[in-house]
């Protein structure tokens, strides 16, 4: 087994993954599963934080087509963020790892506010770090959460953990024929409309020049293996 890859990252974990079998909701074995993957990736020496979406629950273009504002629904999806991290940290600290969730929002009730050297502080202790409430502003998405936080925090790539094991031509689920990527630059993934990630984190990483490896977290042990250079994804790379 080779050493890990990078030192700092973060891991995009997909909301919708969170629902398991179910069309939405928590489902507690998936959570759980996840959560260990984190914990395994951890131990190879990387500090780990992590960004998951809200697919799950919310998702503000959803709901806000059925009549309520936009920037409403996203805050919605924000919070529906945060609620994820919550059930992520409390399954990650039941295992015996310690975990710590940073928000965009002021909710001292709930979480400390994030900030740079918050994360520092808490990943250098060996804690997890999870980062809630997407980037605090409606309009965006938590890919681009995740390349915006990876960037304020010097992590060296971001994990994309989503249902397909890549970027392909166009999208798997829909088309049988889609051709999968080993390997993209950020502007081919721009140019080629890829909606495996919105094309705002795809700029953002090329501007910060952050490699994006998209990968399945269907796999156990997908994470570990990204990390170690062995794993099945694409990489999006200058
Ligand atoms: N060209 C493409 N290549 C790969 N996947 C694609 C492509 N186009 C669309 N997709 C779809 O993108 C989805 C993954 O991105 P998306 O951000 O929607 O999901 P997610 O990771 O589950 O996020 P969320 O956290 O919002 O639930 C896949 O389910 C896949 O069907
Ligand atoms: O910076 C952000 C991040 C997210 N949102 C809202 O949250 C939901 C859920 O996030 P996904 O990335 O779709 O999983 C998203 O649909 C937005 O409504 C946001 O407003 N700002």
């Amino acid at each position: 087994m080779t050493g890990p890859v990078y030192r700092r990252v973060v891991i995009k974990l997909s909301g919708e993954y969170f629902a398991g079998p179910n069309a939405s909701g928590f489902d507690q074995s998936t959570i759980d599963r996840v959560a260990g993957d984190l914990i395994a990736a951890r131990e190879l020496g990387v500090e780990i934080a992590v960004v998951v979406g809200g697919g799950n629950l919310v998702r503000g273009v959803e709901v806000s087509s059925r009549g309520m504002s936009r920037p409403a629904g996203d805050t919605m999806g924000m919070l529906a963020t945060v609620m994820n991290c919550l059930a992520l940290e409390a399954a990650i600290e039941r295992k015996g790892t310690p975990a710590r969730t940073l928000t965009a929002h002021v909710m001292p009730q709930v979480s400390e506010l994030f900030t740079r050297s918050a994360a520092h502080k808490y990943l250098a202790e060996g804690r997890i770090v999870l980062l809630g409430g997407g980037t605090g502003n409606p309009f965006f998405t938590t890919d681009t959460t995740a390349v915006l936080r990876a960037a304020e925090i010097g992590a060296q790539a971001v994990l994309k953990a989503t249902n397909v094991d890549g970027v392909y031509s166009a999208d798997p689920k829909k088309d049988p024929s889609a051709k999968r990527f080993d390997r993209l630059t950020h502007s081919e993934a721009i140019g080629g409309g890829y909606k495996v990630m919105d094309a705002t984190a795809f700029a953002l990483a090329r501007e910060t020049s952050l490699p994006i490896i998209v990968f399945s977290i269907a796999e156990p042990g997908s994470i570990g293996a990204i990390l170690s250079g062995t794993g099945r994804g694409t990489i999006v790379a200058g």
